[in-house]
């Protein structure tokens, strides 16, 4: 099995690419462990920041929650310490769901993907890069949100262009949908390429491939000394 790291900045367009992935039928894991109400994560984050951070429905209100933690490095640190078992937990369940449906190839969408340090269980890495100028404007754009607050979230994170050095395909976002796009077809050829050895016997038929030869090896074995 390929397992495709994505990753890049906040608002440099990884949920667009992840969007494309899917319209091809690449399914795509993300590491989104606290929207669930009831799950791990979601207690601990009622436990650690109170009820005072839910909606009325349950759901935690991630606007206020992002407003506390981007603001405050230490409290983004807790919870990231607090939601790190999750969220390897969760995507390490996914992958092993999408592995037993036999997909040859997934993409796992971490924002954290370097710093949580998922990045080694995945190849290729595809970052998705954008300069910062307009990173900024996409972000504050989106957010609806100012130049302070968009520059707390951006700092949050490790700068993109350390982020873009230990990519192995980069993808440039700062121009328009269709560049984009136009990058993405040449992305789709390469991760869609034959899968390695090792990427095969990763795989489920690969796995399949090693029981069959074991069984048979066996049923021949036990033929031999009867
Ligand atoms: C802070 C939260 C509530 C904000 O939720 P919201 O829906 O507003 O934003 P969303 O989850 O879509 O994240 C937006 C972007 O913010 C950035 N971001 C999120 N969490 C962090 C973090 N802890 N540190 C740095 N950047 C972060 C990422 O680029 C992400 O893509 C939420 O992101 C969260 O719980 N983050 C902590 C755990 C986490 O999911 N880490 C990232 C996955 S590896
Ligand atoms: N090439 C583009 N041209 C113009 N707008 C774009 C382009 N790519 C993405 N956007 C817009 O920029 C914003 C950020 O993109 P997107 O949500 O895909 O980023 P993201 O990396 O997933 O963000 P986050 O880290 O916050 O989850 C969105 O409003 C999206 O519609």
């Amino acid at each position: 099995m390929r397992i495709v790291g994505l990753s890049g900045g906040i608002a440099s367009g990884k949920s667009t690419v992840s969007n494309l992935f899917k319209s091809h039928g690449i399914p795509v894991v993300d590491a989104d462990v606290i929207a669930r109400k009831g799950s791990g994560g979601w207690k601990k984050v009622v436990a650690a920041f109170g009820e005072e951070i839910l909606l009325e429905n349950g759901e935690v209100n991630r606007p206020m929650l992002g407003q506390i933690v981007f603001s405050d490095p230490d409290k983004r640190q807790f919870l990231d310490r607090l939601l790190a078992p999750h969220i390897s937990s969760g995507i390490f369940w996914e992958v092993v769901k999408l592995w037993l449906k036999g997909y040859k190839v997934i993409v796992l969408d971490v924002p954290l993907l370097f710093e949580a340090k998922i990045d080694k269980f995945t190849k290729p890495i595809i970052v998705v890069w954008i300069d910062p100028e307009t990173q900024k404007k996409r972000l504050m754009g989106r957010d609806k949100s100012n130049e302070e607050d968009a520059g707390n979230r951006i700092n949050a994170q490790m700068p993109l262009d350390v982020k873009r050095n230990k990519a192995d395909i980069v993808i440039d976002n700062t121009g328009s949908l269709d560049d984009l796009k136009e990058q993405f077809q040449k992305v789709l050829i390469e991760v869609s390429k034959p899968l390695t050895g090792t990427q095969f016997w990763h795989s489920r038929n690969g796995a399949l491939v090693i029981l069959a030869s074991l069984t048979s090896g066996l049923v021949l074995c036990i033929k031999a000394l009867s």
